[in-house]
């Protein structure tokens, strides 16, 4: 009877926290630890490192497309920004050119259609000529037991994340190698890309063929004056992610505690990562891959690093046993 009454309490306080949107779910405080790993928020580059270059972002209306996009802004890009909904899209570009000065263009475009792609970067070429920077974000995900997976959903996550990073990288790529001109491409994929991870297994999928296709064109295309890079990122905070991958907040707590650094990524801080990697500073970068998690996926990966919750008593105790044994 106790047991029942302790699993209908469980269900009810995971019910409860199941109504909250994700802005209402409470966030867990960093660890003490990061202390030591203060984010940095401002833009590391010199101001004007990307004056006279045209930025291209997928996605660049929310979370983290759209820090990348006011930090390219900030360093005196203009950019262009592009996904499904246009109000949101705008409302991001008008932001963001208000605060940096610099013209930001809002395009809607469903990356999953490859026609509505050629138009996309056809209306790009006319309205700033083809990009120097193109990064590709745009990303669907959701947590879902595979065996409740319907093909409909599989599609829809590949769709967006393998294919739609495909379309937009061939079409403005064959553009660019036909024109002669260079540019710096930037695929945004995810720690579990090259683990895999249960419940997320469309995505997983997906981003681990992103990566095989930056890494592949990296070799074929640098003579053309063509480089791709790919950051994984770990979690950072965005109503999108978050939404849909921790909905009721209660694996937030776990993921703090396999974050060496205490705590999660700020957008800000992928955001110049990205602008690094983008710009001429890192013209010798092509094929790199580059894990951007707070120590996350090692910390997840290393067989002894459970132990890190063994109290210095129960060391001395280890430690007398281990120093006891004799012999194999
Ligand atoms: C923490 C560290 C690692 C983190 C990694 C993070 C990686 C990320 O990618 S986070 C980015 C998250 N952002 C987004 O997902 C934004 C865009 N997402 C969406 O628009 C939607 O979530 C969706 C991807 C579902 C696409 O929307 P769309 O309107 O095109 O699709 P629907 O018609 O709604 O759904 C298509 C089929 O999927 C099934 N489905 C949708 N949600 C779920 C779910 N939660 N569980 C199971 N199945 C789902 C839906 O039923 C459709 O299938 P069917 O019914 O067979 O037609
Ligand atoms: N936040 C995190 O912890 C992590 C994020 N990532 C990756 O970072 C990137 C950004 O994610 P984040 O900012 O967190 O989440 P968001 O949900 O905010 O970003 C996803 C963006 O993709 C756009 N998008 C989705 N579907 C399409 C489509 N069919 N066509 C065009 N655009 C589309 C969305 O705009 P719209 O709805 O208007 O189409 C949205 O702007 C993604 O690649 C994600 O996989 C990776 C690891 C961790």
């Amino acid at each position: 009877m106790a047991a029942l009454v302790l699993r209908w309490k469980t269900f009810k306080t995971f019910a409860a926290s199941c109504f909250h949107s994700s802005s209402t779910v409470a966030q867990q405080p960093p660890l003490p630890h990061s202390r030591f790993f203060p984010p940095l928020e401002a833009a590391m580059l010199p101001d004007g490192t990307f004056r006279g270059r045209v930025a291209f972002i997928t996605g660049g209306g929310t979370g983290l497309g759209r820090a990348m996009t006011a930090t390219l802004s900030h360093l005196g890009a203009e950019c262009v920004i592009a996904s499904r909904k246009l109000e949101v899209l705008q409302q991001a570009a008008d932001e963001i050119s208000g605060q940096t000065g610099n013209k930001v263009h809002a395009v809607q475009l469903d990356v999953r259609d490859p026609q509505a792609v050629t138009r996309c970067v056809e209306h790009i070429e006319s309205l700033t000529g083809l990009p120097d920077v193109i990064i590709n974000n745009a990303a669907g995900n959701f947590v879902c037991p595979s065996e409740n997976l319907s093909a409909n959903a599989w599609k829809s996550i590949t769709d967006i994340v393998l294919n739609g990073t495909a379309f937009v990288t061939l079409e403005l790529g064959k553009r660019l190698v036909r024109s002669q001109k260079g540019a710096a491409f930037l695929a945004i994929t995810t720690i579990y890309a090259e683990s895999g991870s249960g419940f997320v297994v469309p995505s997983a999928a997906a981003k681990a063929g992103v990566e095989a296709l930056y890494k592949s064109l990296a070799g074929e295309w640098g003579h053309y004056g063509l480089r791709f890079n790919i950051i994984q990122p770990g979690p950072i905070r965005t109503k999108g992610a978050f939404s849909r991958l921790d909905p009721t907040g209660q694996f937030e707590a776990g993921m703090l505690s396999r974050i060496p650094t205490g705590r999660l990524g700020q957008a800000s801080e992928m955001a110049n990562l990205a602008s690094y990697l983008c710009s001429d500073y890192a013209s010798w970068m092509s094929g790199a891959v580059i894990r951007f998690d707070g120590g996350e996926y090692v910390m997840m990966a290393g067989e002894f690093n459970e132990l890190h919750k063994v109290t210095a008593d129960q060391w001395k105790v280890m430690e007398k046993m281990i120093r006891s044994t004799k012999g194999s």
